[in-house]
């Protein structure tokens, strides 16, 4: 606990079960990582921190053991399944809190990771007066009402206007009944405007800048407007074993000794990739192939680097350059590299003239010298790709 005093009590929903679209990907956003962990998890901390009880986690259909994965330890959550829109995802939260019963709920887009306790005890507060209570900010630009054919077609007074964040807080009552009684047709923006059609009165409280939402693929990314260039490093051993195939930059090569591994065991390729992963801060090439997993049993190595170039990209990154150094007595890699060149270019979508590849002997000295193994080591620069 961060040590402020108890709050009364109160149950929280926190809906997960999007799809995030607009992030791209094929992880839904909720279980990628933001600030170095799971971005469900941030949520669930702080509302578990804040004292929520019962605290529900809402995910799609067969998203469970992701949702584990992301929260750890979660015997005290109870995971209840989604619909097709929030709305849905809302009501099924709100219908799995009918036997508790609480006073009053808290219900968050996981989409908000950076929640401040202090916005909570401001919407909590506010249920003394009311049934609804919302975060919002003001609005600082100056709004055009956009016309049909991309003109302008009116304007609007800021002035009355709001940013509306979450969490939002309820009387429990009178938001399950508010979604009971929902007639709207299309989907509510949010449940303040499921509760407002219901007749409820809602209490705007400040809101707060962290609470962000998380949309697109840059918003998952730390400083992301701030940071032009990303720069990641990557280091891999694998052993020579006689028996073996020895694959080095996606390039098969005539060797006594190939290298052995779960995969294909291309040491250079997986330092690339685990420099691309590193610069985007997405983990590592375990956390998206373990090797515990058979169906990367003797995979070819391409494809891990060309997903972990794709995941760059969904995060608004592209690849500027490599600089690759494979460490071994032998074979020699002089005569290989315009092949290993070529394809690495080739995976990442590179000009050549960006993929430096080196090679450099240990003196004789340590595992590589003595022909046990072969290390690689690269770093790889990132930058900003133009986005309209
Ligand atoms: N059927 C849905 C759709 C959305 N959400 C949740 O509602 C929050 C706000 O939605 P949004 O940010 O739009 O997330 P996505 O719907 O996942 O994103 P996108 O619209 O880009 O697909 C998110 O925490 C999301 O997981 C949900 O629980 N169930
Ligand atoms: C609920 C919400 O976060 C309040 O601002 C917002 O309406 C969600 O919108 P989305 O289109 O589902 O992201």
């Amino acid at each position: 606990m961060r040590g402020e005093p108890p709050l009364p009590p109160f149950a929280a929903i926190i809906v997960a079960a999007g799809k995030g679209l607009r992030v791209g990907g094929e992880l839904p956003k909720q279980f990628r990582t933001w600030r170095g962990r799971p971005l469900l998890s941030h949520s669930v901390e702080a509302l578990r921190e804040a004292g929520a009880n019962p605290l529900i986690v809402v995910i799609a259909q067969g998203a469970e053991d992701h949702a584990r994965e992301a929260i750890g330890a979660c015997d005290d959550i109870r995971f209840v399944i989604g619909g097709s829109n929030r709305q849905d995802s809302v009501a099924a939260g709100l219908t799995a809190l009918e036997s508790d019963a609480p006073e009053r709920v808290l219900i968050h887009d996981a989409a908000r990771p950076d929640l401040p306790r202090a916005v909570i005890d401001r919407l909590l507060g506010a249920l003394g007066e009311h049934p609804g209570a919302i975060p919002v900010l003001p609005v600082v630009d100056s709004i055009a009402v956009a016309g049909p054919r991309g003109t302008m077609a009116d304007k609007a007074d800021r002035e009355t206007l709001r940013r509306v964040q979450t969490p939002q807080a309820f009387r429990y009552e009178d938001i399950l009944g508010a979604h009971r009684a929902w007639v709207g047709g299309t989907d509510a923006g949010d449940d303040a405007q499921v509760l407002a059609a219901n007749g409820g009165e809602i209490a705007l409280v400040r809101g707060d800048e962290r609470l962000k939402k998380i949309t697109f693929a840059e918003d998952l990314m730390e400083n992301a407007s701030a940071s032009a260039f990303r720069v990641g490093q990557g280091f891999d051993v694998h052993r020579l074993e006689e028996g073996e195939e020895l694959w080095l930059c996606g390039v098969k090569l005539d060797h006594d000794k190939g290298l052995a591994g779960h995969s294909d065991a291309d040491v250079a390729l997986h330092a690339i990739t685990d420099a691309v992963l590193g610069a985007v801060g997405d983990g590592d090439i375990g956390t998206h192939f373990p090797p515990s997993d058979p169906q990367w049993a003797g995979a070819r190595s391409g494809r891990f680097l060309e997903h972990a170039v794709k995941l760059a990209s969904d995060a608004g990154y592209a690849l500027a350059n490599i600089d690759l150094t494979i460490i071994c007595e032998a074979p020699k890699i002089g005569p290989h590299r315009p092949a290993m060149r070529a394809e690495v270019a080739r995976l990442t979508g590179l000009d050549e003239s960006a993929v430096s590849i080196k090679a450099t002997t240990t003196e004789r000295l340590g595992f590589t010298g003595r022909g046990e193994g072969i290390a690689a080591q690269a770093i790889v620069a990132l930058s900003r790709e133009a986005r309209s």
